[in-house]
């Protein structure tokens, strides 16, 4: 007997008794994941970097990933890192995840709210985070955090008091499988 017929046989006794699953992500693991599935869409070829951002009601108001703007073609514009000359690489061009999620608000502002990104702000992200009035940041990796741009950032959100967490993932990774049997999730149909 496979698993349909044995829930389609449950009696209705056995079907008060149900609880509910317990392996759900919770909020954050979801912000997180929202952030990285954003991240996936990313062109640049080094880093791919997405940001969501969350009000205090939990609901998603703004999700981004680095990439080139509106308009400039991520096949013409570069993507090299170190070149002769800063006009041939990235740098002048890219929008990075963290500004791209604020441009992207679907709600009237973001004050008060979390960001939650893979990678820790840089220091013109950090302008942007605090002037639109966020004010808690998750964020996954501080790999670069020696730097000038990420020591600037952390002075930035100190004195502005925005507080900044690394988000330690629960697990290692979350997956997601369009090969779903709908029909042996829900049996008693
Ligand atoms: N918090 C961050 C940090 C970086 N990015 C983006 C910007 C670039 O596309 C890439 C970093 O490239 P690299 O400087 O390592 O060549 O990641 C971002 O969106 N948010
Ligand atoms: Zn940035």
């Amino acid at each position: 007997m496979d698993i349909s017929e044995m829930t389609a046989n449950m009696s209705l006794q056995d079907e008060t008794k149900l609880k509910k699953r317990e392996d759900y992500i919770d909020w954050q693991e979801y912000f997180m994941a929202t952030a990285f599935l954003a991240a996936k869409r990313s062109k640049d070829p080094s880093y791919q970097v997405g940001a969501c951002i969350v009000n205090k009601d939990n609901k998603i108001v703004g999700i981004g990933y680095n990439g080139m703007p509106i308009g400039c073609s991520d096949d013409e514009f570069p993507w090299a890192k170190k070149t002769p000359s800063p006009l041939d690489s990235k740098y002048l061009y890219v929008c990075h995840a963290e500004m791209n999620a604020i441009m992207n608000k679907n709600s009237a502002d973001v004050k008060d709210c979390t960001i939650y990104v893979g990678l820790f702000p840089c220091n013109e992200c950090a302008k942007m985070i605090i002037q639109a009035g966020i004010t808690k940041i998750y964020y996954l990796s501080d790999g670069k955090g020696d730097r000038p741009s990420y020591v600037a950032s952390k002075r930035m959100f100190d004195a502005a008091g925005v507080e900044y967490k690394q988000y330690v993932p629960k697990r290692s990774k979350i997956e997601i499988n369009f090969n779903v049997d709908w029909d042996a999730m829900s049996p008693s149909k």
